[in-house]
């Protein structure tokens, strides 16, 4: 029985869900439910708060997890990335008020707040500056104005909260982060039959949610070419390997289908009508194993 652990709040908690029930496992109804039997595909869902999660992966508790990068680089936990979903998608950055030109170097002896005191740490380590770090759980943005901090550093996502209360971020990113499955690091050497039986069950949850990854990148282009621009065609939509063709009734034309990449098939569909193509739709795709 595989061990999976998933958000069971906040930004990731909804997106995750959805996305493990895209894949085809079973999730939970009711907001309480802390775990959750999948006995069809072997696998237990524990719904864990986000900021926990690496630590139960990185003991060996539960075997995958469903995190943010930046949560499980503030974990210390022995975790690595298996695979990044695609959603939840932030940058993590200091910040500070705006009526004055900020930089890493000038928060020396200054007080920094946040919620991932470990990230900011290490990266106030890595610039050498000497600052300190106080811990707060949440609404750090207003700490500094309740006086017990002179900077931020804290999850941006459309920067609306620093806005909102004069802050302006500075400095490189600490981190550019989005939800990944982690699993335990550095299990090497020769492994017993239960861990290899374990390694396929893990390849095979990671093989689903990459399916399901795929398919909200790209979206399935169908249309219909004159057949006289069908190498034109085919340029434009080349799809993964080569696009799909079938013959119409009337033999001057063809039908084409090709996946093509969700942010580009605005672009390309412009293309094709200024080619000629008629009949072009786009349509979703749930999941798929390229
Ligand atoms: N706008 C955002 N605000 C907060 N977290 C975000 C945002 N966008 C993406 N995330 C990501 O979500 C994760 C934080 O989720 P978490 O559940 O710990 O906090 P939260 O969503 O702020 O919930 P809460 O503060 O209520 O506990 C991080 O990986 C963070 O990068
Ligand atoms: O750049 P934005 O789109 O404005 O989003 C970023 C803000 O959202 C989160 O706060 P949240 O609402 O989770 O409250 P919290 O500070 O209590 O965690 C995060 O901590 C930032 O404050
Ligand atoms: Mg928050």
């Amino acid at each position: 029985m595989l061990r999976v652990a998933v958000p069971n709040k906040g930004t990731l908690a909804g997106a995750a869900s959805e996305m493990l029930a895209e894949a085809g496992y079973r999730q939970r109804h009711e907001q309480r439910d802390l775990t959750v039997l999948d006995s069809a595909n072997d696998v237990e869902f524990f719904f864990l708060r986000p900021k926990d999660i690496s630590i139960y992966v990185g003991s060996g508790e539960l075997d995958l997890g469903i995190t943010g990068r930046d949560l499980a680089l503030d974990s210390g936990a022995p975790v690595s990335e298996r695979l990044s979903l695609g959603f939840g998608g932030s940058t993590f950055r200091y910040a500070a008020p705006n009526d004055r030109d900020w930089t890493v170097d000038a928060l020396e002896g200054k007080r920094v707040a946040t919620s991932y005191p470990q990230l900011v740490a290490d990266d106030l380590a890595r610039y050498g500056v000497q600052a300190e770090v106080i811990r707060l759980d949440g609404a750090v943005e207003i700490s500094i104005q309740l006086g017990v901090a002179d900077a931020i550093a804290d999850v941006v996502g459309s920067g609306r909260t620093l806005r909102q209360h004069g802050l302006i971020a500075f400095g490189e990113s600490i981190c550019t982060s989005e939800a990944v499955v982690v699993e335990r690091a550095g299990v090497d050497g020769d492994r017993t039959r239960e861990q290899q039986d374990q390694e396929r069950a893990k390849e095979q949850l990671v093989a689903r949610l990459q399916g399901v990854v795929f398919a909200q990148q790209y979206v399935m282009l169908d249309y219909n070419c004159p057949r006289e621009l069908l190498d034109e065609a085919m340029r434009t939509t080349p799809g993964l390997e080569s696009p799909t063709m079938a013959p119409l009734a009337d033999e001057r034309w063809v039908a084409v289908r090709a996946m093509v990449s969700r942010k580009d098939a605005p672009a390309i569909m412009d293309r094709l009508v200024a080619l000629g193509a008629k009949a072009i739709l786009s349509s979703d795709i749930r999941a798929c194993r390229l």
